[in-house]
């Protein structure tokens, strides 16, 4: 089946809302919601096929966009390339040109909306913030909120609290203690070998444990294809996978090269972090990804991917352009806060 390259939009405003437009009910997907967009014209470049779309659907003129995510879906009777741009500025009044309804939402609000199947990971992209920041390991607990207060003041929305120094029940500890005073003011991704327990607060495997959840999904499907019962629950690889999910809870993992990533994507991760790119100061001399292979890697999978290793946020448009939906770190995130 010939792919269709599909230019769509997550449309911006001030306020942070996003635009979305439902689909007529005689159309493919219809009665579904999207972002707008449409087809791609035979020979015409993506900007340019962006900004006709947009004209001719919401009767805006595109003046600020970059892309945001490049996917690939096959559904039974379609397959579609979805490239998807993030547009932060137009002129205009948008509305819906062709009849059709459009509502500003935000961009959690994109839950409560039936999408078409290849739009789980867009809506994903849509939510998710340019930069992942992990936490440095520090002794010093008041210095520790002390850079989180920072990192909110810089305007960073996600952060990934890891301190290798602290054993199981001081970390647990420390969570308690962050997720009082910073629960509301970012995303909170921990570590553990268990989905974790607070509502909305999001699981990021590391790359091992995503390959030994990943082995131990394996065998029980091979016990049970052999034909060995299989209650829910008995098998501590099936009882680990995936995580029970709530609507607002995400899941990560950290992936390092092809065959991570399609583990990743198999149990159904929201995001992966992908590293290392660069070069980084704590392991100078060990191999690295570098742009080109990193652009790969992203192009062959359907999620959005932070790149990781020697990268801050003046990468950033080197990470966009390599098709990825920002920059995680440690130390340059953390610095861009200011000590
Ligand atoms: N615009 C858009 N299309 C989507 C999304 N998700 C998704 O699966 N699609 C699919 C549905 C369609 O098969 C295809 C988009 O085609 P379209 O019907 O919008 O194309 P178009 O605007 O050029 O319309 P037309 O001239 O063919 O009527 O991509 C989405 O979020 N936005
Ligand atoms: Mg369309």
């Amino acid at each position: 089946m010939r792919r269709i390259h599909v230019i769509a939009a997550v449309i911006r405003d001030d306020q942070n809302r996003i635009l979305i437009a439902k689909r007529p009910d005689h159309a493919h997907q219809g009665g579904l919601w999207e972002f707008p967009g449409g087809k791609l014209e035979e020979g015409e470049q993506r900007f340019d096929g962006l900004v006709r779309e947009l004209r001719e659907e919401l009767g805006i003129t595109v003046t600020q966009a970059r892309p945001l995510l490049d996917i690939r879906h096959d559904y039974p009777d379609k397959s579609v390339r979805l490239d998807v741009w993030l547009v932060t500025g137009f002129d205009g009044e948008a509305h819906g040109a062709e009849g059709q309804p459009v509502r500003w939402v935000t961009a959690a609000g994109l839950d409560e909306y039936e999408f078409p199947a290849a739009n789980a990971p867009v809506v994903r992209a849509a939510q998710l913030p340019e930069c992942y920041l992990t936490t440095p390991d520090m002794n010093d607990e008041q210095a520790l909120f002390a850079g989180l207060q920072r990192a909110k003041e810089a305007g960073i929305r996600l952060v990934q609290l890891r301190q290798t120094q602290l054993s199981g029940s001081a970390y647990r500890g420390l969570v308690e203690r962050v997720l009082e005073r910073f629960g509301a003011d970012f995303r909170w991704m921990l570590k553990g070998d268990e989905p974790p327990e607070w509502p909305g607060v999001g699981w990021h495997l590391t790359g091992r444990q995503l390959r030994k959840i990943w082995e131990e999904r394996c065998a029980a499907e091979a016990s049970f294809a052999a034909g060995a019962p299989l209650l829910q629950g008995s098998s501590p690889g099936v009882g680990a996978v995936p995580p029970p999910r709530r609507a607002a809870s995400l899941f990560a993992a950290s992936c390092h090269d092809a065959e991570e990533l399609v583990m990743a994507a198999e149990l159904g991760v929201d995001f992966v972090t992908l590293s290392p790119v660069l070069p980084t100061q704590s392991h100078p001399g060990a191999t690295h990804l570098g742009w080109e292979r990193a652009r790969e890697l992203i192009d062959s999978v359907n999620m959005p991917v932070y790149l990781l290793g020697g990268l801050g946020p003046q990468e950033l448009s080197q990470a966009f352009e390599a098709g990825a939906q920002g920059v995680a770190g440690i130390r340059q995130l953390w610095e861009l806060a200011g000590e």
